[in-house]
């Protein structure tokens, strides 16, 4: 019988040995877009790193394989640096994101020596000088600038408008100054360049383009006023992928080599130099090699609604409920019948919102049929919650016809322990 096979292993097997929901990447796919990015991200006129957002979804095994690859770590968070100190990552590859990090996510990651902080603004940029000095801790610094560029995606995920809560605008020369001036007096803190990141799910080049222009030209008027030469770079990520048929995204490693010429091409105009360029794909690493496998329950007919109910939901995706985000799916063990039947795939969360696809063609589906929903390797687990009650999904690797579990699924038990 056709099925669907995720990294050599079909889907039927995956549900009998690890249970359903469950979140399975194709570890291939993994490493494909890990070396398409690094082989391509690279130039003889500058260094270049390529960054992982491990917000998309981070584990240890996951972080292992991409470290194993040559790419660095971007984590917004104490937990997520927890992850990569786990994994064993080089810490003078990880970058520290983030608009609030804590006193105490300062010092972990200061004592951890991880390679640079990411300052999104000057109160950060003062708490971040007086507590490297009160614990005699060197790192480097990337400033998050605001390049006021907007791209065309979801206005939840557009991180660049000029009221953004991320970084500092590009035209308030006042807090950038600030921040240049105080790290200039810190014997602790050296200031290696500056960050851009313009939003997430773009699909159109230009605007990624648009937005290294204006960078680069920030950069020039940096040298001008400040004196500030071949600093670094980092041009963010958030390279659109591909979730339903109409999605044409620019492959990674394309992406990857056409923003390193554009770059190139720009800074030689504008006559200055950087010492390293850095981008950090988050989804387009891991967001196409993710699939989610329920388990269909019952179903039912609401006005002209075709209902199907799956055994997760919002819990374990929210990216409908919170963007109207679409996926595509198929019923792995009628893989090759004709679809015929117009279906609402809907979780088992207590919310109307609860919907996975509002509305797809399948061949017509059964109680106890499996449901492979595409794409969801990218802000399905990380955004996942415990939302009624529900346990987060295992997770697992399959390659080679073989699988492995890499997060255990969350029990009523594990939930439990939490209580005092
Ligand atoms: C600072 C920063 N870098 C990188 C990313 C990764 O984005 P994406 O997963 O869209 O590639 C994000 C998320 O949008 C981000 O906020
Ligand atoms: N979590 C979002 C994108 C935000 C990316 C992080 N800044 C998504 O699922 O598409």
């Amino acid at each position: 019988m056709e099925t669907l096979r995720i990294g050599g292993v079909d889907c039927r097997s995956l549900a009998d040995e690890f249970g359903t929901p469950l979140y399975v990447y194709d570890e291939a796919k993994i490493m494909k877009q890990a070396d398409d990015a690094v082989l391509n991200f690279s130039s003889d006129k500058f260094d270049t790193e390529v960054v992982y957002a491990s917000k998309a979804f981070s584990s240890v095994a996951l972080f292992k394989l991409l470290a194993a690859q040559g790419i660095g770590f971007d984590v917004v968070s104490g937990g997520e640096l927890y992850c990569a100190m786990k994994a064993g990552v080089g810490m003078d590859k990880v970058y520290f994101h983030g608009n609030n990090k804590s006193d105490q996510e300062i010092e972990m990651a200061l004592d951890a020596g991880i390679g640079y902080f990411v300052i999104d603004n000057v109160m950060e940029c003062n708490r971040l000088v007086g507590l490297a000095e009160k614990r005699k801790r060197s790192t480097k610094v990337l400033l998050r600038i605001n390049p006021g560029i907007s791209a065309h995606t979801h206005e939840y995920i557009m991180t660049s408008k000029p009221d953004s809560k991320f970084g500092i605008y590009i035209e308030n020369k006042e807090h950038i100054y600030n921040v240049i001036d105080t790290l200039k007096e810190s014997p602790y803190i050296r200031l290696a360049g500056f960050h851009s990141h313009i939003g997430s799910q773009i699909i159109d080049a230009e605007s990624f383009e648009k937005a290294l222009g204006t960078m680069i030209e920030f950069l020039a008027e940096m040298k001008r006023s400040k004196g500030l030469d071949n600093l670094e770079l980092s041009i963010g990520g958030g390279f659109g992928i591909k979730y339903v048929a109409e999605d044409d995204p620019v492959p990674l490693g394309q992406m990857c080599a056409n923003l390193v010429r554009y770059a190139e091409e720009a800074l030689k105009k504008s006559g200055v130099t950087i010492s390293k360029l850095i981008t950090e794909p988050g989804r387009a690493m891991v967001g196409e090699a993710g699939y989610t496998i329920y388990t269909i329950g019952d179903m039912k007919k609401s006005g002209d609604k075709n209902y199907i109910f799956v055994d997760g939901g919002m819990s374990d995706n929210i990216r409908h409920a919170l963007y109207d985000a679409e996926y595509t799916c198929v019923l792995p063990e009628k893989f090759s019948k004709e679809p015929q039947i117009s279906y609402c795939i809907a979780g088992k969360n207590c919310e109307s919102g609860d919907i996975l696809i509002a509305d797809i063609m399948l061949p017509e589906a059964e109680t106890g049929d499996l449901l492979t929903i595409y794409s969801t390797g990218a802000y399905g687990y990380s955004m996942a919650s415990n939302y009624n009650r529900l346990g987060r999904p295992a997770v697992v690797f399959a390659r080679d016809g073989k699988a492995r579990l890499i997060i255990k699924r969350e029990t009523y038990e594990d939930q439990y322990r939490l209580e005092v």
